[in-house]
């Protein structure tokens, strides 16, 4: 996927919750949410060439490399490429950093936010779930290094889960796991230990012994399961591997703090409560998983926050648009990630600065 680091400045808050997803693919055009309505045609002009009066934007991901044809040819626009791993770190530092009540823990649908303390942040375990799943041990301002990473990750669950399910859109198929029940196909501890624990390993008997186990143990079909059992098994056997696998590199270099971003979560209740359980259970208490509220903005942050490199200080304001707030697109009910800060009869004020 593309993310944009357009040339915007919040004054309040960060990237928008009314651009959830900013940017949720690119075909030919730029798509923005219709509730997001600037844009499209702004970027600077070169300060390296001023007489080059082609229109850039940063971009980063994947995409940046991908659709960069597309965009000269179609829209006159160029990417600024900016490196992946390089925007994550740079945008969840900052967040960090300048958002007050940016990370919370989720455990039993209770979310607390967690107090930063900005001389004691470093190291950190970033993990970023989106399509696959990166997991990098950031020690500082620009230092870190990407230390694992998993292919099992966002893309997976939509993938597998649109096969599954026939389900037409994720929100479709994270709204059927709200619904479903996990026990119908996971083989439980207890399935195996004729309903006994097994507690000489520290296991209870409503542990998960294996994912989708149950299946074999029945002559049903994969049209003999609600997908709404399908979907929840499979959110929970990803959200759990990727829970557990952040611990491991945790403890492998002896980190206390794993951060989730990436758009995989959206603050979906049921995906963090997994995650939080697994890194709860493999670290022994140990360890919390904490959650960004704009978990899914840190690569376009950073990649935005890479035009200070490019003097965004001599770039001139010509426009200043009110943003309305929805963050109806997001599949959870509960969640809002401003919630705090706005309401949803507010917007906020966000300058977009041209050459
Ligand atoms: N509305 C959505 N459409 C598609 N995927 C979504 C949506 N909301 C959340 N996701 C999840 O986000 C993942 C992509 O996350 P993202 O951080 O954008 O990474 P990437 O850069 O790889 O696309 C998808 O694989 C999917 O699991
Ligand atoms: C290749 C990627 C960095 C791309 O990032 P994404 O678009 O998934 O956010 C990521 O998908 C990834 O880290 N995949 C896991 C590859 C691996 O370590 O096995």
């Amino acid at each position: 996927m593309i993310v944009f680091g357009f040339p915007m400045v919040l004054m309040e808050g960060f990237i928008l919750p009314s651009l959830r997803r900013p940017i949720s693919m690119i075909a030919c055009s730029l798509l923005v949410p219709t509730n997001f309505s600037l844009v499209v045609n702004s970027g600077f002009q070169h300060q390296e060439n001023p007489t080059n009066d082609r229109s850039f934007i940063k971009a980063t991901g994947g995409g940046a490399y991908k659709f960069s044809d597309l965009f000269k040819e179609k829209l006159g626009i160029s990417l600024e490429k900016e490196d992946e791993m390089d925007c994550l770190v740079t945008g969840a530092n900052f967040l960090l950093k300048a958002v007050n009540h940016e990370a919370f823990t989720y455990l039993n649908g209770q979310k607390e936010f967690v107090q930063i303390d900005h001389n004691d942040l470093y190291p950190y375990l970033l993990v970023n779930i989106g399509s696959g799943v990166s997991m990098i041990k950031v020690d500082g301002d620009g230092k870190f290094e990407r230390v694992s990473g998993t292919s099992v990750g966002g893309g997976t669950f939509w993938g597998l889960g649109k096969l599954l399910t026939k389900c037409q859109s994720f929100d479709e198929l994270l709204e059927l796991s709200q619904r479903g029940n996990n026990r119908v196909l996971d083989m439980l501890v207890g399935d195996i230990y004729g309903g006994m624990e097994y507690s000489k390993i520290g296991l209870s008997s409503t542990a998960i012994a294996s994912s989708f186990g149950r299946a074999i143990s029945n002559s049903n079909e994969l049209h003999d399961y609600k997908p709404e059992d399908v979907s929840r098994s499979l959110l929970r056997m990803i959200s759990n591997n990727i829970g557990q696998i952040s611990y491991l590199n945790a403890l492998r270099f002896g980190l206390k703090r794993i951060f989730f971003g990436g758009f995989f979560t959206r603050g979906h209740s049921y995906t963090m409560d997994t995650i939080s359980v697994a890194v709860h259970f493999w670290s022994k208490g140990e360890a919390k998983a904490m959650f960004l509220r704009h978990e899914g903005f840190l690569g376009a942050l950073g990649a935005f926050m890479s035009y200070e490199r490019h003097s965004l200080g001599d770039l001139m304001v010509n426009q200043s648009v009110q943003i309305p707030v929805d963050a109806s697109s997001s599949t959870d009910t509960n969640y809002n990630p401003l919630e705090r800060d706005l309401n949803e009869t507010e917007s906020m004020q966000c300058s977009v600065y041209q050459a």
